[in-house]
C-alpha cells in the first residue's frame, strides 16, 4: 500500500527577512521557526517519514534537539540554489516509492494545523493527480503601472493563493521537476505536465512567512495554538 510521507524545503536564506541567521532558524514562540512545521508534520499518524531538505552547508539543524520527534525525522543535506531544486534533490536522496504520496511543505509556514493535513490528505488520496492547500483571493487586485499608479482592476473570480503542503505521487513529482525547474511551486510543475491539481480550501492562518512584520504575526498565532 501507498505510505505518505513529508518532504520539508528548508535551504533557503530567507533575503526578504534580511536577517543575517537564515529565516528558518529565527526564533518564533520560543523555538526556531522550522521546529513548529517539523513538530507538527512529525506529530501526524498518516505520515511515515518527515524528510527535511537542508543546504549542504547547513551547520545550524544539529545543534538543536530533534529527538522528540524522534526517528521519522530525517535531514537530507542536499538543498539546491531554488526552491524547486531543493525539492528534486530531496526527492532523489529519499528515494520514495514512486507510487507513494509526497506532501512538500514550506519550513517557513510555521502556522500548519493537523485539521490542515488531514484534510488535504483525506481530499486527494484517492485523487489520481493530487493538488494543494489554497486560499480563494480575498482582496480587490489592482495592476501596477510602471509608475506605481493603478493601471486596472484585475477579476478576482477564480483566483485562489498557493499554500503547502502540496501533494503528488513521488514519481509524478520527480518526473514533473526534472521537466520543469522554473517553478515556484510543485503543482506549477504537474501543471506544465498538462494536469490539474485539486485547490483544497485551507485557511489563511497557514501564511508563509517572508518579511519582517510577519513574525509577529506567527508569534501571536503560535502563542494561541493556531
Ligand atoms: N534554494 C532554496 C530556496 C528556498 N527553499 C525553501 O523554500 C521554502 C519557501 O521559500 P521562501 O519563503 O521563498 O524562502 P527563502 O527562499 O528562504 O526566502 P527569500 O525568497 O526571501 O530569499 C523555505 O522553507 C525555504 O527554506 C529551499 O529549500 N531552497
Ligand atoms: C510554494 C509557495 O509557498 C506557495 O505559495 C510559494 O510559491 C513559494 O514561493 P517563494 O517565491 O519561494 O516565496
Amino acid at each position: 500500500m501507498s505510505e505518505f510521507h513529508a518532504l520539508v524545503p528548508a535551504a533557503g536564506f530567507g533575503a526578504r527577512m534580511g536577517h543575517e541567521l537564515p529565516k528558518q532558524y529565527l526564533p518564533l514562540a520560543g523555538k526556531p521557526m522550522i521546529a513548529h512545521a517539523l513538530e507538527t508534520l512529525c506529530a501526524c499518524p498518516d505520515l511515515s517519514t518527515v524528510f527535511v531538505v537542508l543546504a549542504p552547508d547547513d551547520t545550524l539543524f544539529h545543534g538543536y534537539d530533534w529527538s522528540h520527534c524522534g526517528e521519522k525525522l530525517q535531514p537530507l543535506y542536499c538543498g539546491g540554489e531554488t526552491r524547486a531544486e531543493s525539492v528534486a534533490n530531496g526527492l532523489l536522496a529519499s528515494e520514495l516509492e514512486p507510487d507513494d504520496w509526497v506532501l512538500v511543505h514550506d519550513a517557513a509556514r510555521p502556522c500548519l494545523m493537523q485539521a490542515h493535513l488531514s484534510k488535504l490528505i483525506a481530499e486527494l488520496r484517492d485523487d489520481a493527480v493530487g493538488g494543494i492547500l489554497a486560499v480563494p483571493v480575498a482582496d480587490t487586485l489592482k495592476r501596477a503601472d510602471a509608475q506605481q499608479r493603478i493601471a486596472c482592476t484585475e477579476p478576482r473570480e477564480g483566483l485562489w493563493q498557493a499554500q503547502t503542503p502540496q501533494m503528488f505521487r513521488a514519481g509524478l513529482l520527480a518526473q514533473a521537476l526534472q521537466q520543469c525547474r522554473n517553478v515556484t511551486d510543485e503543482a506549477s510543475a504537474v501543471e506544465a505536465l498538462g494536469l490539474s491539481p485539486k485547490l483544497v480550501a485551507s485557511e489563511s492562518t497557514n501564511f508563509k512567512v517572508t518579511y519582517p512584520q510577519d513574525l509577529l504575526l506567527a508569534e501571536l498565532l503560535l502563542q494561541q495554538g493556531k
